[in-house]
């Protein structure tokens, strides 16, 4: 049977950012630790300054156990809305002008580097006619 999973917005996860009513986004799961904040052995104060924010890279940077992670799936309530987060316009603007492919790059960069295989061939043929002229 399929399972429903709730979608929330990281504006709706940023209202939870206090003591008694704090949540964590880790690896796009929110997680209502308000119960743990008093147990995490990490203490309070590291979950609360993330409360109510994104804090995947400082769960990463504290390396917890596989037992934490496991313990985690008790405080998961759901997923983050991903079409909430902000779109980053240096994003954008680097996957449009990225070639289709490989094909394609190799023509564009063609294109752009046509002068070195022109320059080779007539270095060349220079070459070989003054080469021919002296024999
Ligand atoms: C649902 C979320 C979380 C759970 C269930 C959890 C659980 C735990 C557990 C069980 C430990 C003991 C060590 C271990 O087993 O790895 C721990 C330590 C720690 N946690 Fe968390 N944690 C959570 C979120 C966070 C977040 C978001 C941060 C950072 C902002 C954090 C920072 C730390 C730190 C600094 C320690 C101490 C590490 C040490 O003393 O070596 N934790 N956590």
């Amino acid at each position: 049977m399929p399972t429903l999973t709730k979608l929330y917005s990281m504006e709706e996860a940023a209202t939870h950012n206090k003591q008694d009513d704090c949540w964590v986004v880790i690896d796009g799961k929110v997680y209502d630790v308000s119960s743990y904040m008093d147990e995490h052995p990490g203490g309070d104060d590291v979950l609360l300054a993330v409360a109510g924010k994104d804090a995947t890279d400082d769960f990463e940077d504290a390396g917890h156990s596989k037992d934490a992670r496991e313990l985690m799936e008790k405080y998961f309530i759901g997923e983050l809305d991903e079409s909430s987060l902000p779109e980053i316009p240096e994003l954008k603007i680097y996957k449009k002008d990225q070639p289709q492919d490989s094909v394609q790059k190799l023509f564009d960069l063609t294109k752009q580097y046509w002068v070195v295989p022109v320059s080779i061939i007539t270095i060349s043929v220079a070459v070989s006619v003054l080469f021919s002229r002296k024999t």
